[in-house]
């Protein structure tokens, strides 16, 4: 399984795909960055007369929800709308959700596109299933662990792949599911790394459509050994952030074999 892992996230360096992303003001430069990294070709598009004209030609998109409004909730229908019809994989993003009641419907809307993938942290997965109105904001309340029994919930009710992260990702596909227990606290205290666990996640569906579990373990791993090694050399958020890309772009098959964490699976 390792080695399936790697051989995604080398053919995302060997193929370049073009990811279209619509995402959020905060973490926009970080998450082009992330993508360019790790070999990935990004474009943020989001105007309408544009937007499905992009998804055409994208290999996959990303929607993350960060900093909605209206003009951009309509951008984010449109292009869920056309990778849908052209069964392009696509991978939602519900940031905050639970926190304000605009964004439950706006994600609500958003569903009815089925996303191939759905990445949030704990707090947001078990605010899709209302199994909880605690989400604070933008940053989870729970750990994975408490919420994979909302995450089987969601995969059941969308057919998507459910990424849960946190200290451990869980990587859910109806029945089946997968931890990874890479990655570093510090993670937690840079701002938009899990739009780029999210971002990634596109890029390895891009090229792996068939099979967006095993596309969404392989990103999740690759964020988790990445940050790994980066919190090893940095000093803090800041130097994290940079570390962390600089190791998108030169991690070897050695150190991700070495690293990479899989445990429990079902
Ligand atoms: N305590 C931790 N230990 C190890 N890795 C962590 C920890 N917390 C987060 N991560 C890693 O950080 C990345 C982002 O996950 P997180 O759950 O923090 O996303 P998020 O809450 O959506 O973040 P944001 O909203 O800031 O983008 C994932 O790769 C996850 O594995
Ligand atoms: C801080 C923040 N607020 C809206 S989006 C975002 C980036 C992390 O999700
Ligand atoms: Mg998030």
């Amino acid at each position: 399984m390792q080695e399936r892992l790697w051989d995604i996230i080398s053919a995302v360096r060997a193929q370049a795909p073009l990811v279209h992303n619509i995402t959020n003001y905060v973490v926009m430069n970080n998450t082009a960055n992330a993508l360019l990294a790790a070999g990935a070709s990004p474009v943020m598009a989001h105007a309408h007369p544009e937007v499905q004209d992009m998804v055409s030609i994208a290999s996959a998109l990303v929607i993350n929800i960060g900093t909605l409004d209206e003009y951009w909730v309509e951008s984010m229908g449109l292009a869920t709308q056309q990778a849908h019809a052209l069964q392009k994989p696509w991978v939602l993003d519900p940031v905050g959700a639970g926190a304000t009641p605009y964004r439950n419907q706006v994600l609500e809307e958003l569903l009815t596109y089925k996303p191939t993938v759905i990445r949030g942290n704990a707090s947001e997965i078990m605010a899709l299933v209302k199994t909880s109105s605690k989400t604070k904001g933008v940053d989870s309340t729970h750990q994975s662990q408490e919420a994979l029994t909302a995450g089987q919930e969601l995969s059941a009710a969308t057919g998507a792949v459910v990424c849960i992260s946190g200290a451990t990702d869980l990587i859910i596909h109806q029945n089946q599911y997968h931890s990874l227990s890479n990655g570093h606290p510090l993670m937690a205290k840079v701002t938009g790394m899990g739009c780029t666990a999210s971002a990634l996640t596109g890029a390895c569906c891009a090229v792996q459509p068939e099979d967006p579990f095993t596309a969404t373990l392989a990103a999740m791993a690759l964020m988790g050994v990445t940050g790994e090694v980066a919190a090893e050399q940095a000093n803090g958020p800041g130097t994290l952030q940079l570390h962390f890309l600089d190791g998108l772009h030169q991690l070897s098959k050695e150190a991700f074999l070495k690293r990479v964490k899989l445990g429990e699976s079902s």
